[in-house]
């Protein structure tokens, strides 16, 4: 008999099986909207002339291949604290952050994760929105965690739930984990507005809960990375300790380079250290340091002047190039004469649009016009250009009429 007789076959991941199929299509017309990968207007990868102009900088420097710290590359992880809490932070006037270099935002969410999990001495159940992004719930359940989850999005106006989510906050037990998405929410594309925002704070507060934020599109979502931040800055202000998972995939094109920071917001510098000792104690056995490469380049750029306004304007253009897809979609459906209203196209923000599509629907438009889109409505508006937005208008137009 063999070692692995008893290991079943696990279900394909749904993100990935929907480009095994997308590429089985031979339809000229395809369109692949599932990824959760940018793409320009020719429908290629992009990679920002910032990052190359890093690479060449590193390169010309001939560095060494050593060890990074367990913590990864200083000069990363302070860069990485100081673009989401700005640079005016008290937390880090005052050094009361932790901030290490994680495995981009997956091992950031699954570092944190095992951190809470080991050290946290309130209840070890996070609580996720309804729904989340996928791999949340493998990530804590892995981790050691209990899953629970808040309402979030309304499948009736394909926007936020406010009443909703304020009500299960409200109920959530003392000392829970509540994971908040800090912009452009994944899958849906719904975020809070500011004012909904400090009403969350204030019953989280009450509540006396522990704040997860995951930041993975700050500067994609709007454009603005001030402005993407503002919900954590808030959280902050108001006094919650948070902790945060920041991946650069996204907003700097990083993906398979694997950049991210895990921060801990402590109530001082002596407490910072004491959670720092314990963070190295948690990431030596699992991988020991992190990859220097990525954490370069991102380094680089953030603390060179000129590659950093160079990035600022080429993530406000990925994020326009989105938001005028959006548009144009919205603009084709009623050229198209549909009768339904598509402001959530529009009004949702970030990679995603959660179309409110039903599942027979997708079914439809991947059968009859090979657009490939998870089960749930959810499409990555990476996905579309000026020169398929049209197709895909017409497609969605017939399966929803
Ligand atoms: C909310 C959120 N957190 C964290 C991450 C972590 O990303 P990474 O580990 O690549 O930094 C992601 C990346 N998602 O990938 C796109 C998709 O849904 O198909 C994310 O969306």
């Amino acid at each position: 008999s063999s070692w692995w007789g008893g290991v079943q076959m696990g279900p394909p991941d749904p993100i990935l099986g929907v480009t095994e199929a997308f590429k089985r299509d031979t339809n000229p017309k395809k369109m692949n909207l599932g990824v959760g990968a940018y793409r320009d207007d020719q429908g290629k990868p992009f990679v920002l002339s910032c990052v190359r102009k890093a690479e060449a900088i590193i390169t010309s420097k001939q560095l060494d291949k050593e060890y990074l710290p367990i913590g990864g590359l200083g000069e990363f992880s302070k860069a990485c604290a100081e673009l989401a809490l700005g640079a005016d932070s008290e937390v880090l006037k005052s050094g009361r952050n932790i901030t290490v270099q994680t495995i981009s935002g997956t091992g950031s969410l699954r570092i944190g994760a095992n951190f809470l999990s080991r050290f946290h001495g309130g209840p070890l159940d996070v609580y996720l929105p309804k729904p989340s992004w996928g791999n949340h719930t493998p990530i804590f359940r892995d981790a050691g965690m209990q899953l629970k989850a808040y309402r979030y999005y309304d499948p009736s106006t394909c926007g936020f739930d406010f009443k909703g989510a304020l009500d299960d906050i409200s109920k959530i037990p003392e000392q829970s984990v509540i994971m908040l998405h800090a912009c452009a929410h994944n899958p849906t594309g719904v975020d809070p507005r500011p004012e909904q925002w400090k009403e969350i704070s204030d019953i989280v507060k009450k509540r006396n809960l522990l704040v997860f934020f995951d930041m993975a599109y700050q500067g994609f979502a709007s454009g603005d990375i001030d402005r993407d931040a503002w919900a954590v800055r808030y959280f902050i202000e108001q006094g919650h300790n948070i902790v945060l998972s920041q991946s650069f995939a996204k907003n700097m094109g990083l993906y398979g380079e694997r950049v991210g920071g895990f921060t801990v917001v402590c109530n001082d510098a002596e407490e910072a250290k004491r959670v720092e000792s314990q963070l190295k104690i948690l990431i030596r056995p699992i991988y020991s340091n992190p990859p220097m490469n990525g954490a370069r380049i991102a380094a680089t750029i953030l603390n060179t002047p000129d590659l950093r306004s160079i990035w600022l304007g080429e993530v406000h253009g990925m994020a326009n190039r989105i938001i005028k897809m959006r548009e144009q979609l919205v603009a084709g459906l009623k050229k198209e004469g549909s009768s339904h209203n598509w402001q959530h196209v529009i009004d949702q923000i970030g990679m995603f649009c959660f179309t409110g599509l039903k599942p027979e629907q997708v079914e439809r438009l991947t059968k009859e016009f090979s657009v490939y889109m998870t089960k749930d409505g959810r499409i990555s508006m990476a996905g579309v250009t000026s020169g398929n937005v049209g197709y895909l208008a017409q497609g969605i137009h017939a399966v929803t009429k």
